[in-house]
């Protein structure tokens, strides 16, 4: 039987998909899966993929049927499932055989995952998917880490399954060991602003205006056409359309609002953290999910302090308001995005590319939208750039939306609906724009209670003030 050019493990939603659009770009692939039935089912229902999938149910049937040097992708549930799983795949690979880890890795995993495979012979490639289920099958965002020369060899199968903009790939090398990871999880981390952002929008349609959920589906429908244009408001417009089949009223209306979480969100405020960069946007969506998994809780507080008593405003004018804050509040969460990777390259010695991380998001992901094309221009007009928000082009339009956004957080403030992702953004904006800032108090009081010192204005060599220990200078 003629082998297979690459082969995958974990046949899941992302695995099953992806390597069904493997094999559709003309790929032989074999394939591998825990539960055996699993692998049965998945080339049973192939069609006509079926002539260019070889289902296997041993490691020592899956090995045999690729070709050497193997590119084996694992694309299994994240944390020790794929150290495990590496574990037992060793004993089977030969030299220059690949290993590329395609799920939700932690970064700091891959580092060591690459680190354990150096020198032995095998390489190790951290890959981050992006797309979902439709996007595996038909073109997901790829973004890689590993070495250049690992990338070069599985380089023409990945672009070939990956998704286009304007006929450009979406798929493209990062950096060394975690860079793809690390990009994929703060991916993420905007992935939960931008959701957040819109969760929030619509409860002050939901909760403040009144409205219905297929009218707040009709606005989001509105504003997909424009400067909001992106996958999620699409799919927003969508779920709040869809009817409950097993009752009478819109789906969502029967979801119960605890959101879950997997871990990505949490890592890139972590990380963010770490190296000292201000995410503020995306801290808040990340505390927004935890706070929204605390029913019993909230539930309880209601009896004891009500709810919102206030309405918001969302026709004309205010409408236009409330599309054009989240537009703001959505800068700001990018910007934060972009500055943690920004870090995090100098930090890791990755030299992330941002026009390039840009430019892959357009097409193929969770967070694209038309935006990413407008931040990829401007990242590529000035790669350097120390903040998305300091473009020429987006610092026009944070002019331009900044009103808005501050109407709508204090009409939301006002009323008891809470906007903590809309209000971090626009705080963000205000404490980034403030040159005098109020930590000339912070630092004196850390001198006056822990003699840690201070640097003055005037540049003049005295750290401490007139307290404490400072009173001798
Ligand atoms: N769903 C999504 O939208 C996206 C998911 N991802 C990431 O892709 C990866 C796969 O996700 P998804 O396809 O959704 O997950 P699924 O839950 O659909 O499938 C999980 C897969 O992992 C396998 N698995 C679980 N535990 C083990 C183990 N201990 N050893 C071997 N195999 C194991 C399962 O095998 P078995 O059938 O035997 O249980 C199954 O093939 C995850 O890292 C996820 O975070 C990335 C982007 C998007
Ligand atoms: O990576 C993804 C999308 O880009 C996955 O769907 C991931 O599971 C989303 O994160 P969470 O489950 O924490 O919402």
């Amino acid at each position: 039987m003629e082998k297979a050019e690459i082969g995958l493990i974990g046949l899941g939603v992302m695995g099953a998909n992806l390597a069904l659009n493997i094999a559709e770009k003309g790929n032989r692939i074999a394939v591998f899966n825990r539960t055996t039935e699993k692998t049965d089912e998945f080339f049973a229902e192939a069609g006509a993929l079926a002539d260019r999938i070889i289902p296997c149910h041993t490691m020592e049937e899956f090995i045999d049927a690729i070709r050497p040097p193997r590119p084996i992708i694992i694309m299994i549930k994240a944390g020790q499932p794929v150290d495990d799983q590496i574990q037992h795949l060793r004993p089977y690979l030969t030299n220059g055989d690949i290993v590329i880890d395609a799920g939700n890795a932690n970064f700091h995993d891959t580092r060591r995952r690459f680190k354990e495979l150096d020198g032995t012979g095998l390489t190790f490639i951290g890959m981050g998917v992006s797309g979902g289920e439709e996007g595996a099958r038909h073109g997901p965002s790829i973004m890689v880490g590993g070495t250049p020369e690992s990338y070069a060899r599985v380089e023409k199968v990945l672009t070939s399954i990956s998704a286009k903009f304007n006929n450009e790939d979406c798929c493209a090398w990062l950096g060394a060991d975690g860079a793809g990871h690390f990009v994929k999880t703060i991916h993420n981390g905007i992935e939960y602003a931008d959701m957040q952002m819109i969760g929030e929008i619509y409860g002050l349609l939901r909760d403040g205006a009144g409205k219905s959920a297929s009218e707040i589906g009709n606005i989001f429908g509105g504003w997909n056409k424009g400067r909001l244009n992106s996958y999620l408001i699409e799919i927003s417009e969508k779920v709040l359309a869809a009817r409950d089949p097993h009752g009478d009223g819109p789906m969502v209306d029967m979801i119960l609002d605890q959101a879950g979480q997997k871990g990505t969100g949490k890592w890139s405020v972590i990380e963010a953290q770490q190296l000292s960069v201000p995410a503020t946007a995306i801290e808040a969506a990340v505390a927004a999910r935890v706070l929204s998994s605390m029913k019993s809780q909230r539930v309880a507080a209601e009896k004891i302090f009500g709810s919102a008593p206030g309405k918001i405003d969302a026709s004309g004018a205010g409408l236009n308001d409330l599309e054009l804050a989240l537009f703001a509040a959505k800068i700001g969460a990018y910007a934060q995005g972009f500055a943690v990777m920004s870090e995090a390259s100098k930090e890791f010695g990755w030299s992330l590319p941002m026009p390039v991380i840009a430019k892959i998001w357009r097409a193929g992901c969770i967070i694209r939208s038309q935006f990413l094309d407008e931040i990829t221009t401007a990242f590529t007009a000035m790669p350097d750039v120390e903040n998305l928000i300091m473009t020429p082009a987006f610092s026009a339009m944070v002019k331009e939306a900044l009103p808005s956004l501050r109407r709508v957080v204090a009409a939301a403030v006002t009323a008891g609906l809470p906007v903590p992702a809309l209000s971090s953004a626009l705080s963000y904006f205000d404490s980034y724009r403030q040159a005098r800032g109020t930590a000339n108090l912070i630092q004196a009081q850390r001198d006056f209670f822990g003699a840690h010192g201070f640097d003055r204005l005037d540049g003049k060599d005295f750290h401490h003030g007139p307290w404490g220990s400072g009173l001798n200078e």
